[in-house]
């Protein structure tokens, strides 16, 4: 009996929350006590985590979802944990947790709080499953999900369809918008699923 960290990435619409969900669905029949948090900055969805499906005309649609505590920062995060029994702990879009200093923390006060948890329950049958994008818009890493893949027992990492050449193999979420920030919440209007071959970087301001 050990504790586990099971990690679901790739780019957006490659399904990650629908895979986060099946998972939950099945542990769930295993009458397993679910918990589910989410980043309070992802305004798209708040108090549920949701999977969606693009519709031919161009529009998303909701195809499940399940409810979900939003995390505000490091004290919610522990009063929520501290206040709950569960068996599987399960985060979504765990990409908005910051890093303290980007050029040298690789797992911010979240990945952190992960790596704690695992250690304190080494001994039960914890399951942690985080779901987040690896990279983002510029192909660089994102907060906290690349020191968690480090330290995951199983990572997944999937695929979406490019939208432009429409083969399998879509590996990066293009930003059609203009805005370099790091953090921009969107969706079909602001970020498309694109291959290598159909991916351009974003031009550098002079
Ligand atoms: N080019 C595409 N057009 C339409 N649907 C797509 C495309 N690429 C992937 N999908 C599907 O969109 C859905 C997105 O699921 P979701 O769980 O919301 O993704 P994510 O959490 O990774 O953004 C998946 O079922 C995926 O197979
Ligand atoms: C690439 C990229 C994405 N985001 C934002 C956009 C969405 O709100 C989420 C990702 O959602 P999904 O469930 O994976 O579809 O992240 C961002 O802030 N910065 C980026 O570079
Ligand atoms: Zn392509």
């Amino acid at each position: 009996m050990t504790s586990r960290l099971e990690v679901i990435v790739g780019p957006m619409f490659s399904g990650k929350t629908e895979r986060l969900i099946a998972k939950l669905h099945r542990a769930q029949y295993a009458k397993k006590r679910v918990r589910i948090l989410k980043p309070a900055h992802d305004t798209r969805t708040q108090g549920y985590i949701a999977s969606r499906a693009v519709m031919p005309d161009g529009t998303t649609q909701i195809t499940d979802q399940l409810s979900a505590v939003m995390v505000h920062d490091e004290e919610s995060f522990w009063k929520i944990v501290n206040l709950n029994k569960f068996d599987v702990l399960a985060i979504d879009e765990a990409q908005f947790f910051p890093l303290d200093t980007p050029m040298r923390d690789s797992l911010g006060w979240f990945g952190r709080a992960i790596r704690r948890l695992l250690r304190e329950r080494r001994n039960t049958d914890l399951r942690i499953i985080v779901a987040g994008l690896d990279m983002d818009f510029a192909e660089e890493p994102f907060g906290p999900i690349p020191g968690l893949l480090a330290i995951a027992d199983n990572v997944e990492k999937l695929t979406g369809v490019c939208m432009i050449c429409g083969s399998d193999a879509g590996y990066i979420s293009y930003r059609m918008i203009s805005d370099d920030k790091q953090l921009v919440v969107g969706d079909i209007g602001e970020y498309q699923v694109r291959c290598r071959s159909c991916y351009e970087p974003p031009r550098k301001k002079p």
